[in-house]
C-alpha cells in the first residue's frame, strides 16, 4: 500500500519537543505549541482533547505539514520533516497525509466523485481512468456509491463529511488527521461518520489523529491525550481536568 509504513506497529509520526511560535499583529510573539511530545503508530487512533485555545488545531496543522515547524523535531514515516524543503514537504503531505476538516471543504461546483478525484490530480501521476476507478472505490468505502454525481449542496452534512473522508483516503495515506470531523453534525450522524472513519483506518492499517471536544468521540479512539497551554499532559491523574 502506498505511503504506508512497512511494519504494522511502526511509528507513523513522532513529534519531539515540537514548538510553534506565531507573530502577533502588534509586533509580539505567541508560543502556541510549547514543546509537544507525541508518537502515533500504524493502526492507532488518537483523540486530542483539551480546552479551547490550548493549541489542538495548531498541533494538527503542524502534524499535517500545513505550517512550518518553529522548533523541535517532527518525523513522518521516519523522515525528519522539520527541516525539509517546501517542495518535499508538499510531496510528503500529498502522498502520506489525509486531512479532514470540520467544514468539509468540498468544491461547491463539483460532484462528489470529482471532489474525490481532485485529491489524485496533484503529483499522483495517475491516469484518468485509474483516478475514476479509485475515487469510485473510495466513495463506495464510505457508502456513497449512489451519490457520486451529486454536488455538495444536494448532500446532507453527514454525506458531505463522508465525501471529505473519501477524498482523504483515496491516496491511501499512512496518516489521517481530522479536526472536529463531527463537530457540525447531530449525534446520530456524527456516530455514523465516525464509524466510517474508524472502519476505513482500521481496514487500511493507517494511523488516525482526531481533534475533538466530544468525549463520546474520544472514547472510541484507542488513546486520548489532553492538550493544556500548548503541551500534552501525560499525567493520567490530570486527564479529564481540561477536556
Ligand atoms: N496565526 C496565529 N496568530 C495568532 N494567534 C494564533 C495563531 N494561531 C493560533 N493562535 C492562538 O493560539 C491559541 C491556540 O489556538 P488553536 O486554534 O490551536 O486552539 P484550539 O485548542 O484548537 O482551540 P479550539 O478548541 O477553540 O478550536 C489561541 O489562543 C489562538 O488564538
Amino acid at each position: 500500500m502506498k505511503g504506508q509504513p512497512s511494519t504494522p506497529d511502526a511509528p507513523v509520526l513522532t513529534a519531539t519537543d515540537l514548538r510553534r511560535t506565531v507573530r502577533l499583529p502588534g509586533g509580539g510573539t505567541l508560543a502556541v505549541l510549547q514543546g509537544v511530545d507525541l508518537e502515533v503508530r500504524a493502526g492507532e487512533s488518537v483523540a486530542i482533547v483539551g480546552r479551547s485555545g490550548s493549541g489542538k488545531t495548531t498541533l494538527l496543522a503542524q502534524l499535517g505539514l500545513l505550517s512550518p515547524v518553529s522548533g523541535g523535531r517532527l518525523e513522518i514515516l521516519g523522515i525528519d520533516v522539520s527541516s525539509i524543503s517546501d517542495r518535499r514537504r508538499a510531496r510528503m503531505r500529498n502522498r502520506s497525509i489525509g486531512y479532514v476538516f470540520q467544514s468539509y471543504s468540498l468544491v461547491r461546483h463539483l460532484s462528489a466523485l470529482k471532489n474525490v478525484e481532485l485529491a489524485l490530480l496533484y503529483g499522483a501521476r495517475t491516469g484518468r481512468r485509474e483516478r475514476r476507478r479509485r475515487s469510485r472505490a473510495a466513495l463506495a468505502a464510505v457508502g456513497l456509491t449512489d451519490r457520486a454525481r451529486s454536488r455538495p449542496k444536494h448532500l446532507s452534512g453527514g454525506e458531505q463529511q463522508r465525501v471529505a473522508i473519501a477524498r482523504a483516503l483515496v491516496r491511501e495515506p499512512a496518516l489521517i488527521l481530522a479536526d472536529e470531523p463531527t463537530g457540525a453534525l447531530d449525534v446520530d450522524t456524527a456516530a455514523s461518520v465516525l464509524d466510517v472513519l474508524l472502519k476505513a483506518t482500521r481496514e487500511r492499517g493507517c494511523a488516525l489523529v482526531v481533534v475533538t471536544h466530544d468525549e463520546a468521540v474520544a472514547a472510541q479512539m484507542s488513546r486520548r491525550v489532553v492538550m493544556h497551554e500548548g503541551t500534552i499532559r501525560t499525567t493520567p491523574a490530570l486527564d479529564g481536568v481540561d477536556a
